[in-house]
């Protein structure tokens, strides 16, 4: 399924948010979304999820416009893992896990048993099936998140949008979550704050400031010393992964400027 944010913008109160964001995402890509806090990425991804209309430009999918698909439809393609996600209501794991079926059910239709199978591989392959009777409320940062991704699986979208979905993850959890997503064959769009993960685990990156798009394209291409320097304000080194080539970055704290009033 291909993706295509067609020079989408978002307008507030005559602000503008983002501004003729044109991206496409092919089948089975991932592409990476980064940029300095409130570049505008999550504003992106809402409109992809639905929870914003962009004021101008269209999201299409494969071709159709999103906004003339039926909601039931759209949930049933694209899978939304969100920082506003979860619920307040203390569900058990199982319970919020099975809550990604809900796209593909009629009224108040029980799971089937292929389905609640599909829920246990999920909970397995986030490694999270040993908290499956504890109330999502009582788990750490890190444990929900790993929910989270076990509901938006079980969802089995063609087009997964994650907006920083390594948060709380400790290493071991982000390394496998991100090589799940490269293996996924799901069409995904997904915000990274870290640099290094988002060169291993995206087919290109797109780079965002001030709402718009700065350059997008391979991470070899993308991740330069000078971007760094220009959209991040950050000095840095950039060099090849010695197993991969994937360019990683090597920050040094003493060249980066420090806050104002810092004692530098
Ligand atoms: N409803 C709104 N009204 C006014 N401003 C908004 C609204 N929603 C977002 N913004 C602003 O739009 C900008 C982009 O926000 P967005 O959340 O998309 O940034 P981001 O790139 O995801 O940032 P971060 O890295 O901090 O998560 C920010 O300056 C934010 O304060």
């Amino acid at each position: 399924m291909t993706l295509l944010l067609d020079e989408i913008s978002v307008s507030v109160d005559g602000t503008a948010l983002l501004r003729d964001l044109a991206l496409t995402v092919g089948p089975r890509q991932i592409v990476g979304l980064i940029g300095p806090n409130g570049s505008g990425k999550t504003t992106a991804l809402r409109c992809v999820y639905r929870a914003l209309r962009p004021t101008g430009g269209v999201v299409r999918i494969d071709g159709r416009d999103l906004d003339r698909i039926p909601l039931r439809e759209s949930a049933r393609m694209i899978a939304a893992l969100t920082q506003e996600g979860g619920s307040d209501l203390d569900f058990t794991v199982e319970e919020v896990v099975a809550l990604g079926r809900t796209p593909h059910l009629r009224g108040n239709q029980a799971l089937s048993a292929a389905e609640r199978e599909l829920c246990r591989r999920a909970m397995a392959q986030t490694e999270v099936s040993h908290l499956a009777g504890r109330g999502v409320l009582s788990l750490s940062g890190g444990e929900r998140q790993r929910v989270l991704v076990a509901r938006a699986l079980v969802q089995e979208p063609q087009v997964l949008i994650l907006d920083e979905p390594t948060n709380h993850l400790d290493l071991h959890h982000q390394l496998r979550l991100l090589s799940m997503l490269k293996g996924s064959g799901l069409t995904v769009l997904v915000t990274l704050h870290d640099l290094n993960l988002a060169a291993s685990a995206c087919d290109r990156l797109a780079v965002l400031s001030q709402g718009g798009l700065v350059t997008c394209g391979p991470p070899a291409e993308v991740l330069t010393e000078a971007l760094l320097r220009d959209v991040f304000g950050v000095a840095a080194s950039i060099v090849p992964h010695p197993l991969t080539g994937v360019p990683q970055v090597l920050y040094d704290l003493g060249s980066t400027p420090a806050a104002k009033g810092n004692p530098a």
